[in-house]
């Protein structure tokens, strides 16, 4: 059995020196070819590694034939196919005084030193400037240094990019500087004391935020730093900004917000920013930028200013009104609440205008305005809706009563005189009111229905106001209809003309007649002259119904001579408008020239108002058709603005009284007063004077004792068609009715 047993034990041996062999080979081989493996890969990567052995001293051996280096040398800058050694590329790293630092090396490994770094930076290398740095690992056996495992890096690249990084970063801090904006980082899933005074990843941190604060420059660290410096006001503002980006995952928002500097000025920031998230939708940091905007805000400001604002008087202008009105009319209804809408119109204001010049009329306009502004509350919104209208909103106002108060005021304010260039001024103004809800539950139908009252207002004999009622609404319906029916009422015939007799006071026979248009629709019926003229006044049709009643009243009297009869002056009533048309002086002349009258037999109408605006153009129009021969009355005379020594300026032939001074002139000691002023002015003018509206033989009498020259009225005879008057003139005298 032994020797068996040994002859199987030696043959055990043999295998087992066999496979140790074969071992030995196969892992001679792998070591062959993993070191070649190694060296391909180290040719074309940029790092080496290496082993150095130690003595028994613990001392590096560099004499150890098993030290071993794996490393493409271009690595440290030498040829690629030169072969380094390991104190070769240890010399790199230790430069010139590589055995002092060998020396050292040896010591920290004895002392008992594990792990070694190093870094080398060749200036100058075919490559151009390499970085290197080298990690060595020390292995023991107990405490004694067995061998040195190490690698050598090239790390030019990372070094570059990270120059590269710190230079833009530079170029960065330097635009920086120059410039008015901060950027900044917040950190939001760390609590605030944590917050960083330098740019270090995973913190917050703000740069060149603090001047724009109105702070010393690095004073605040940090936009959190920065909150206590924000307007009260905006504060909010940033927060819900803040949480309702958080709330909607938004990726960036951006937020514009007020400043207080020391000063107390404020200025206006506008801060973008950028969240990041991570996969659960939690934000992790927000990093964004911030500058200033106040100037861009103020110019803003500025121009929503003078969009909303009218340039004279700095009053909101009607857009603005109307934004306020809707955002009244919104809030009454939200909170049941009542509130007044007042439309203000200054009187005859167009006429004033035209008289004392534009630009005086400008200053009147600013005075008005400041007045109202300064004298009504804060709750009471005054803006300038047109050249001489305004709006007022009065908030609160729950009894109508009040709004009447506000009415007032407004109205007193106006009247007070406004002084310009050391002359005084009066004006006076008609106020329309309505009130949310009762009149109106939008803002258009408020303001119409403001704007129809303040017409009753003026209506009622101006300077004062009125409250709209139904019934208003339903007379601007009729006026509605009454403009849609004249449109065409020329081309249907629709008009004619009646005559009224002027008597001369001393002989009683007619020494005029007035031609007064009468219109009927087939729809209204008749309508007065003093119903739908102002109508046709508004909409411009005056002026072609001017030119027929001028060129029938020219014809109709050329008709009367060519029957024989002893013709009279015809007299038509000249509209504004028509007055204001620039071929004014045409169409009279085209009237008389169509009919064959003589110019001397045509008296045109006109009022104060009209002549007193543009008092140049009305001077040179008048002597114009003075030269023609046509004859000039001021009708109406004593109601509007013009004096007596005015009217002396215009070649005029006749005044006719307003009949407001006739009526029982017997027996009204003020209007004599007036009629006998005007009636010796006249005279002292050369200016024939007519006496209007005689309706009495009371009133008859006291005018032929008096200073006047003709009369008209009821009292003589009522407007006649042209046959009657025909009649009359046949008779040389007026039929009495
Ligand atoms: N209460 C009273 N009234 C008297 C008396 N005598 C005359 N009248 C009325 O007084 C008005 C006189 O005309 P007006 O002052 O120019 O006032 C005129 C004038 O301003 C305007 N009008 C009439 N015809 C024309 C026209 O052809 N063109 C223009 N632009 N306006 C006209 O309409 C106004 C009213 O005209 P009418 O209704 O015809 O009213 C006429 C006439 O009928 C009287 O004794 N008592």
């Amino acid at each position: 059995m032994a020797p068996k047993q040994a002859a199987t034990h030696q043959s055990d041996w043999q295998d087992i020196n066999y496979v140790d062999k074969r071992v030995v080979a196969i892992s001679d081989r792998y070591r062959n070819v993993l070191q070649e493996q190694l060296e391909v890969l180290s040719r074309s990567a940029k790092i080496g590694v290496f082993r150095l052995y130690c003595d028994e001293n613990g001392n590096i051996d560099l004499d150890n034939s098993n030290n071993w280096l794996v490393m493409n040398p271009a690595i440290v800058g030498a040829p690629s196919d030169a072969t380094l050694t390991i104190t070769d590329v240890l010399a790199v790293f230790f430069e010139s005084d590589a055995a002092a630092h060998f020396n050292t090396l040896n010591c920290a490994i004895v002392g008992g030193c594990n792990y070694l770094e190093k870094s080398a930076h060749l200036a100058k290398t075919a490559q151009g400037a390499i970085w290197l740095t080298t990690e060595i690992n020390v292995t023991r056996s107990g405490d004694d240094a067995l061998y040195l495992d190490g690698e050598v890096r090239n790390v030019s690249s990372e070094k570059r990019i990270l120059k590269n990084f710190s230079e833009l970063g530079e170029h960065i801090n330097t635009i920086l500087l120059e410039l008015p904006v901060a950027i900044f980082r917040l950190e939001l899933t760390q609590p605030d004391d944590e917050i960083n005074a330098m740019p270090v990843p995973g913190a917050s941190w703000m740069l060149h935020g603090s001047l724009l604060y109105g702070q010393p420059e690095g004073s605040l660290k940090s936009p959190m730093d920065a909150t206590k410096f924000v307007h009260p006001e905006d504060r909010q503002l940033i927060i819900d900004a803040f949480e309702n980006a958080v709330k909607h995952k938004l990726s960036r928002y951006q937020i514009e917000y007020r400043t207080i500097w020391p000063d107390g000025s404020e200025h206006w920031l506008i801060s973008k920013a950028v969240f990041e998230y991570d996969d659960n939708n939690t934000p992790l940091t927000l990093s964004g930028v911030q500058y200033d905007i106040t100037e861009q805000k103020l110019q803003q400001q500025k121009l929503e200013f003078m969009a909303g604002h009218d340039h004279l008087t700095d009053l909101p202008n009607r857009a603005l009104c109307m934004e306020t009105l809707a955002r009244t009319v919104a809030a009454a209804h939200r909170y049941n609440r009542k509130f007044a809408v007042m439309f203000i119109d200054l009187d005859r204001f167009k006429i004033i205008n035209d008289t004392i010049g534009h630009e005086c009329g400008d200053r009147l306009l600013k005075e008005i305005a400041s007045r109202f502004r300064s004298n009504l509350r804060a709750s009471e919104f005054i803006s300038r809706v047109g050249g001489d209208e305004f709006v007022v909103i009065a908030d609160g106002i729950s009894h109508i009563e009040q709004a009447q108060v506000v009415a007032e005021k407004l109205i007193s304010l106006t009247i007070l005189p406004v002084a310009i260039d050391g002359v005084e001024y009066r004006v006076t103004a008609s106020v329309g009111v309505t009130q949310y809800p009762d009149d109106g539950l939008d803002e258009q139908t408020l303001l119409k229905h403001a704007e129809m009252a303040m017409y009753t207002a003026k209506e009622r004999g101006k300077n004062n106001f009125s409250v709209y009622n139904r019934e208003m609404a339903a007379l601007s319906l009729e006026k509605m209809d009454l403009d849609t029916q004249l449109r065409g009422a020329l081309e249907r015939n629709e008009f004619s003309l009646l005559y009224q007799p002027k008597v001369g006071l001393q002989r009683d026979v007619i020494t005029g007649v007035e031609a007064l248009l009468r219109w009927e629709n087939q729809k209204l019926g008749f309508v007065s002259p003093m119903r739908f003229i102002p109508i046709a006044e508004e909409n411009g049709l005056i002026v072609p119904i001017g030119r027929w009643v001028m060129e029938t009243a020219c014809r109709q009297t050329k008709e009367w001579q060519k029957l024989g009869l002893e013709v009279v002056p015809v007299a038509v009533n000249v509209s504004p408008r028509q007055f204001l048309e620039p071929d004014f002086y045409d169409d009279v002349l085209n009237a008389l020239n169509s009919s064959g009258l003589d110019p001397s037999l045509l008296e045109l109408e006109l009022t104060e108002g009209m002549i007193m605006s543009d008092i140049e153009r009305t001077v040179a129009l008048l002597t114009a058709l003075k030269d023609l021969g046509v004859r000039v009355a001021i009708d109406d005379f004593g109601t509007g603005y013009s004096s007596l020594a005015q009217i002396r300026r215009f070649p005029i032939d006749t005044l006719k009284v307003d009949r407001s001074f006739v009526r029982n002139i017997h027996h009204d000691t003020e209007g004599q007063a007036i009629t006998s002023a005007i009636f010796d002015m006249a005279k002292n003018l050369s200016l024939t004077v007519v006496a209007e509206g005689v309706e009495t033989n009371d009133e008859a009498s006291y005018l032929r004792s008096s200073n006047c020259d003709e009369m008209q009225g009821y009292y003589f005879s009522k407007p006649v068609d042209e046959k009657r008057i025909a009649i009359m003139l046949s008779d040389h005298l007026p039929r009495y009715q």
